[in-house]
């Protein structure tokens, strides 16, 4: 850290504007393999918070890698970064009061603990959307999977790059045999309780 730069505080606070919105700010950290049903999900719930007046943002890989973290690849060192940069730009969303919805791979167990490390433990949760690769690869919603099947895309995930499991998600979400409207449900559910609870 450089010694010549110096945190800066502001008047207005994290809890002044957890007050103002009426609603405690937290990240929901969707992980699960590429078709899972991360965005799909995050959009839902996002939707049925916002009719409720309820402040939210999300932040999405395909997105943030085509801005924040352009440049970046699917190495492991490259992933850790693209995570490690999101992770502080969701603690961010927090500080501004936010619900933070985050829809990244994030494909290993040690990066996902150093997300949480860098969000705060309290304010992290996980949400495994826990999909079989038989399906997202059946979904092939952008075609990836049949590229990476042909060798065309190198280190993709479930494919040619590891996926770990998270072992205790806050929430665990499998999306195989439940519709968009069912799976979203029970994110607000648990979203609602952390909100009457926090
Ligand atoms: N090699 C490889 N492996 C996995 N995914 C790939 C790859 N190349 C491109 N894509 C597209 O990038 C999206 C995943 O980016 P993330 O930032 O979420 O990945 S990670 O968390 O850093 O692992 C992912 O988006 P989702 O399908 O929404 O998960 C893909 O569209
Ligand atoms: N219960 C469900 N939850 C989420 N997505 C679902 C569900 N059932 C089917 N799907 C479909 O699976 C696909 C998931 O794609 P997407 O949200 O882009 O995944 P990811 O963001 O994880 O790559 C979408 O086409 C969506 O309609």
């Amino acid at each position: 850290m450089n010694k010549n730069i110096i945190s800066q505080t502001y008047d207005i606070t994290r809890e002044q504007r957890n007050k103002q919105n009426a609603h405690p700010s937290f990240v929901l950290w969707f992980t699960g393999l590429s078709g899972s049903g991360k965005s799909t999900l995050a959009n839902a719930v996002e939707k049925l918070l916002f009719e409720k007046g309820i402040q939210t943002y999300t932040l999405d890989g395909d997105n943030i890698r085509q801005g924040v973290n352009r440049g970046l690849g699917f190495s492991a060192e490259d992933r850790k970064e693209n995570l490690r940069r999101i992770a502080e730009v969701a603690k961010l969303f927090v500080d501004a009061g936010q619900i933070c919805f985050s829809a990244f791979i994030s494909p290993m167990r040690k990066d996902r603990e150093m997300i949480a490390s860098i969000v705060g433990e309290k304010d992290f949760f996980e949400v495994f959307v826990d999909t079989p690769l038989e399906v997202c690869e059946a979904r092939d919603v952008k075609g990836l999977y049949k590229k990476a099947r042909a060798g065309e895309i190198t280190n993709f995930t479930g494919i040619s790059a590891p996926y770990e499991a998270p072992e205790n998600p806050a929430l665990h979400i499998q999306t195989a045999n439940e519709s968009i409207e069912d799976s979203a449900k029970k994110i607000i559910a648990f979203i609602e309780e952390k909100i009457n609870k926090l």
